[in-house]
């Protein structure tokens, strides 16, 4: 298994915004788009192709899985375009998640119609997210999962863990608790096509995180034709049926767009994405009314998103249930505005690629900020700022929210950048191009 290295990375220094910024910057595509239209493209009734995919480490874990798993996936004329024929589920394997949350959630459903055991673990920090509510879903619909390590009935709370696949799910009635991640109810969702007598799937938690993601599951599932009854809030039924095979393109990843965006408020100027959709499942949308909240204004006119900022931020109040991979870039304009900022509604960030509510709290407090963890989300009081090296453990995110607190603020260096390869290869490069001092 691939593991992220333990050993001090090399520090990256932050460039510091020097003027106003006019930049268009082209995001590639959605992770969480391409993860599940390469998982359904995989299940298909025959061939398919998807146009615009991300390439990255998270989606190269996906592709790598599926392969493993026996779908033939082959790179087209540009690396984003992926022809991916489906076979029939292969045992006997492992699959490496990495530290991706789409492959270790979406991919035990899908193993479980293997013709034998496949073996899932990842990177050291992807054991301690949580994996109990999809792997006791799947006992409760028919399959064994075990600790590989022992030969124990007790189902395994974390990586690593071993889904037998008997070639078939009976499938049926569950109830989950999706508090902790939304990505319990998707994973089974996608694969529930193929289960014989399909899915019905109550959540049964207190709050529900990232609703956007799953509307994202349905809209992909009906897209390809399968039936799915999502009238009751809470509860998704998922026929059995085929699932079609399509030629499909993937929107850009408006979350990834969401630190250049915010660039404009911090820099001041305006940064423009193109290819924003004028209608979209990803939570990325809440971006600009979010930011015309902070003292931002955009517009969108022939699929342009601009966004203008003026180097003014106001804190903000905000629930980020719905969208909660967008708060270490709203923690990063919370630490540079002019009043304090609530972001509520995301314990469950505590379970991300680190423990998020954490990380944001001690690397805004390391550069002389005031940021205290609440019960669900982060309370934060701007103070002046100075530069420091800021930590990321091995999260993506908080990488790219400390280049944004660096172009606010003097001498920020972040420690191991190279960790947003995971959704975003050439981050660096394109932060440099949007501030007009690549080389
Ligand atoms: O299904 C998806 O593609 C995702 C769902 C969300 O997970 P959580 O519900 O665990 O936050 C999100 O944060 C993650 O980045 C991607
Ligand atoms: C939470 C995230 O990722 P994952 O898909 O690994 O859960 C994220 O990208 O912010």
């Amino acid at each position: 298994m691939t593991s992220s290295t333990t050993a001090p990375a090399p520090t990256w220094e932050a460039p510091l915004a020097g003027a106003p910024l006019d930049a268009t910057v082209e995001i590639p595509g959605s992770k969480s788009l391409t993860n599940r239209l390469l998982v359904l493209a995989a299940l298909a009734e025959g061939p398919g192709t998807l146009r615009g995919a991300l390439r990255s480490r998270d989606a190269d874990l996906m592709i790598r899985a599926l392969r493993t798993l026996g779908a033939r996936i082959e790179v087209g004329d540009h690396p984003s375009t992926l022809h991916v024929t489906p076979g029939p589920v292969a045992g006997g394997t492992e699959v490496d998640t990495g530290l991706a949350g789409t492959v270790m959630r979406f991919l035990p459903p899908f193993a479980a119609l293997a013709d034998g055991p496949v073996r899932f673990d990842g990177d050291p920090e992807a054991r301690v997210r949580p994996m109990l509510p999809v792997l006791a879903a799947l006992r409760t619909l028919g399959v064994t999962v075990h600790d590989p390590g022992s030969s124990s009935a007790e189902l395994p709370t974390h990586l690593p863990f071993t889904v037998e696949g008997r070639g078939s799910v009976p499938g049926g009635a569950v109830d989950v608790d999706a508090s902790e991640s939304s990505q319990f109810v998707s994973g089974l969702l996608l694969a529930a096509a193929r289960f014989e007598r399909g899915l019905t799937l109550r959540h049964i938690g207190a709050t529900l995180p990232s609703l956007p993601h799953i509307e994202m599951t349905v809209a992909t599932l009906r897209d390809a034709g399968v039936v799915v009854d999502d009238s009751r809030d809470g509860m998704w039924g998922v026929a059995p049926g085929p699932i079609a095979a399509r030629d499909v393109r993937v929107e850009p990843d408006l979350s990834n767009a969401a630190p250049f965006l915010a660039s404009a408020l911090v820099a001041g100027g305006t940064v423009r994405i193109p290819g924003w959709p004028t209608l979209t499942t990803q939570p990325g949308a809440m971006v600009p009314e979010l930011l015309e909240r902070m003292g931002g204004t955009y517009t969108l006119a022939d699929g342009v998103l601009s966004v203008t900022g003026t180097g003014k931020i106001h804190g903000i109040d905000v629930d980020l249930r719905a969208g909660g991979e967008l708060a270490p870039t709203f923690a990063a304009l919370a630490a540079l505005a002019d009043s304090p900022s609530r972001l509520r509604g995301i314990a469950h960030l505590r379970g991300h690629e680190t423990d998020r509510l954490a990380a944001l709290a001690r690397e805004i407090t390391r550069l002389g900020g005031q940021a205290e963890e609440t019960r669900d989300g982060l309370v934060i009081t701007p103070r002046p700022l100075r530069g420091d090296v800021v930590r990321t453990y091995a999260d993506h995110r908080m990488a790219t929210s400390a280049a944004l607190l660096g172009l606010g603020v003097p001498g920020v260096r972040v420690e191991n950048v190279g960790t947003t390869a995971k959704t975003l290869p050439d981050f660096t490069g394109m932060w440099l191009r949007m501030l007009g001092s690549a080389s």
